[in-house]
């Protein structure tokens, strides 16, 4: 890097910056952020005497927004040093241990969301200030009173600061996009974009309709005396504060390693969105004694996770026909790899989101792969436009059969029930495992079935030949056997397969399950009021479910006839100490709340959330919040969840 270009680098980081901190609104995605932030900061190294003052390696995030009022720290808050690989992070173990050999390390996730910090005096918030550039933040006291899990009332009169992240669980901001998207505003590129917007917002009833979670990592100034970090959080989880999900004590890299990759495999599964792992030296007296640079703490580091976030182009977009006749745009991108996995489209869900998001083809976009997600277009990099980039035009024809589109605003169907994608995907749906899991009979097998012109439509599977199939490309009389003893098998299947593999819009597996279970095999003769009857089932379910029914009526009974679907068997009770009891759960639980909710209705009991006189027992975890004080308070049973345990058998 030349010293001009040391220059240009900087003014992009600081505008970068701006966009992120101030606008929560990010030009590029971290990754690129990051690595031009690297290669200044190696240029800084080797010429110091050029360091631009100003240059975001020299400070703590960006210039504050107007609007608030500001305030001060009583202490300064600080960024943090990332590493991006185990051979960084053992680097900087090494660094560590030569001077300071036998330390505990304090590890914990780390919280993708946005910095505040809580002051209490008297046992009371007083002031709530984002980190802002280390010393002045911006006062949203208000704010942060409509955040449940902050205190309003702590028991500790002395003066303290609380620090922690504001974070936005994934389904939030999903509920949250959803809503907007109806409304016509922009969307939230991403939960941390979305919690530092709804924190820093003028009107504090707007942060309050967020549901923001508050959590704590850290403390600035206070008067507690404890040798290690460590304490000191676990008396200020003892504050009721909430924990994080993972938090160990340990000493060498080893360790460390372990419970990083524990932590990565785990990622997607927390409801909140972590980018790493951070990893603290525990001894206070050590962490003073290593100080601090001029932005971050010497004495820990932010273990990055690898980003799920990228940059590609979008170089065309295609149309596909779903079952149901909805056209899907998808994206064809110059491919990326994200986690190890090559992507090369996206979809871009519909018409209505592609004008919301002004997406075009050409256009540089952030896109995002986590878990089983499907990858996901989130934002338009408009920063890069050329003014060669396309719009994307509103089809007015099928691409597949020709026939013509009918546009109902967000979405565009094909209506022509005979359309090649149409009966192919339904065929597929139907063979998928949640429907009738018939094995072999895949995306590629179903549409060479269909242009060999054996199945026209999907009770045709049932009437296939062995001299039929052998006439195909492929087919040795083991697989063609193989295929249609798969076929063979699936007659009798379950029922709720039967129903679910219809693909009825707006009935699914779990409404499947439930038309089932109640109503046996006479789900053809239901009326409107026997549907709503059902638990969860509204108006548009029953609607869709009729409907279909009704236009279907021939077609399904003849594939009745030919499956007969077996009806469920009544489910068994087991009788238990918690048959027909209502239970209520608090606090943290060995296994997840979902797993032990699951159990004990199997059990047949009734899990609530809230408790009341007619909650029968209240199970406990550690650290159990203010239900374990309204059960004590109702004089409802309390058991502890090792009590719990130890009566189904398993302790
Ligand atoms: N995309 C962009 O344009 C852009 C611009 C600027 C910065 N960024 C991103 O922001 C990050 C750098 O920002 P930064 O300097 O504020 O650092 P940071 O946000 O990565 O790390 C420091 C912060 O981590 C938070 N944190 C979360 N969990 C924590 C824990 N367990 N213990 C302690 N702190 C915890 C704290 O709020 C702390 O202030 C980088 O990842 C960078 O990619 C991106
Ligand atoms: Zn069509």
């Amino acid at each position: 890097m030349t010293r001009e270009e040391y220059k240009k680098a900087v003014e992009t980081l600081k505008k970068w910056a701006y966009a992120y901190y101030v606008e929560d609104n990010p030009l590029v995605t971290d990754e690129v952020y990051d690595k031009l932030y690297r290669e200044v900061e190696q240029y800084e190294k080797e010429h110091p005497e050029d360091i631009d003052p100003t240059s975001p390696t020299q400070r703590v995030g960006a210039p504050l927004k107007e609007g608030f009022k500001k305030a001060k720290h009583l202490s300064r808050m600080w960024s943090m040093e990332d590493v991006f690989d185990a051979k960084e992070f053992e680097a900087w173990m090494a660094r560590i241990q030569k001077n300071f050999p036998g330390e505990r390390y304090y590890v914990e996730p780390k919280f993708d969301g946005a910095s505040l910090n809580l002051i209490y005096e008297n046992g009371l918030l007083k002031q709530a200030i984002t980190r802002g550039d280390g010393v002045e933040g911006e006062d949203v006291t208000n704010n942060a009173r409509t955040i449940q899990s902050i205190r309003l009332e702590i028991d500790h009169k002395d003066l303290i600061e609380i620090r922690g992240e504001v974070l936005m669980t994934k389904q939030e901001f999903e509920r949250i996009n959803r809503e907007r998207q109806s409304k016509g505003e922009a969307l939230f590129a991403n939960p941390r974009n979305a919690a530092a917007g709804s924190l820093r917002q003028l009107d504090p009833r707007i942060t309050a309709k967020r549901n923001l979670i508050f959590q704590p990592w850290g403390v600035g100034v206070h008067n507690l005396s404890y040798e290690f970090l460590s304490e000191v959080m676990d008396y200020i989880y003892n504050l009721g504060f909430r924990k994080p999900p993972i938090r160990r004590v340990c000493t060498t890299v080893e360790e460390i390693e372990a419970i990083y990759d524990e932590l990565k495999t785990m990622r997607d599964g927390f409801d909140v969105m972590l980018d790493g792992m951070v990893v603290k030296i525990d001894r206070i007296a050590a962490q003073k004694a290593l100080g601090y640079t001029v932005k971050y703490p010497r004495w820990m580091v932010a273990y990055k996770f690898p980003a799920v976030e990228k940059q590609t182009r979008i170089k065309d977009v295609v149309l596909q026909v779903g079952r149901t006749g909805v056209i899907t745009p998808v994206a064809v991108l110059e491919p990326v790899e994200v986690e190890g996995v090559v992507v090369e489209r996206a979809t871009l869900n519909n018409f209505d989101y592609i004008e919301k998001m002004d997406v075009r083809i050409g256009d540089m976009v952030t896109l995002i792969r986590s878990g089983d997600v499907i990858p996901k277009i989130i934002k338009v990099l408009t920063q890069y436009r050329t003014g060669k980039e396309k719009k994307i035009e509103r089809p007015t024809h099928c691409p597949v059969c020709g026939s013509e589109l009918l546009d109902e605003g967000k979405l565009i169907k094909c209506q022509n029930i005979n359309c090649p994608a149409r009966v192919v995907n339904s065929i597929i749906y139907f063979s998928s495992k949640q429907c009738m899991n018939i094995d072999g009979l895949g995306e590629k097998i179903v549409e060479q079935l269909y242009e060999a012109g054996l199945v026209k439509e999907l009770e045709d599977i049932y009437h296939l030949k062995m001299e039929d199939l052998l006439k195909l490309e492929g087919f040795k009389e083991k697989r063609a056997k193989n295929l249609l003893d798969a076929i063979e098998k699936s007659k009798g299947a379950q029922c709720w397969r039967f129903i679910n593999g219809l693909g009825i819009e707006h009935i699914g597996e779990v409404a499947s399950k439930k038309i089932c279970q109640a109503y046996g095999l006479d789900f053809m003769e239901l009326t409107k009021e026997q549907l709503l009857a059902i638990e969860g089932f509204g108006e548009e379910m029953a609607e869709s479910y009729l409907e279909f029914m009704r236009v279907n009526r021939d077609k399904v009974g003849r594939l009745l006839n030919i499956i007969r679907p077996k009806a469920p068997e009544k489910e068994e009770i087991v009788e238990s100490p918690f048959t027909k009891k209502t239970v209520v759960l608090t606090g943290t639980m060995k296994k997840s709340r979902g797993e032990i909710k699951a159990m004990l209705e199997h059990l047949g009991a009734k899990v609530t959330n809230t408790v009341s006189k007619k909650t029968d027992i209240v199970i406990y975890g550690e650290d159990p919040g203010s239900k374990y004080d309204k059960a004590k308070q109702l004089g409802v049973k309390l058991m502890s969840e090792d009590e719990m345990w130890e009566l189904v058998g398993e302790a």
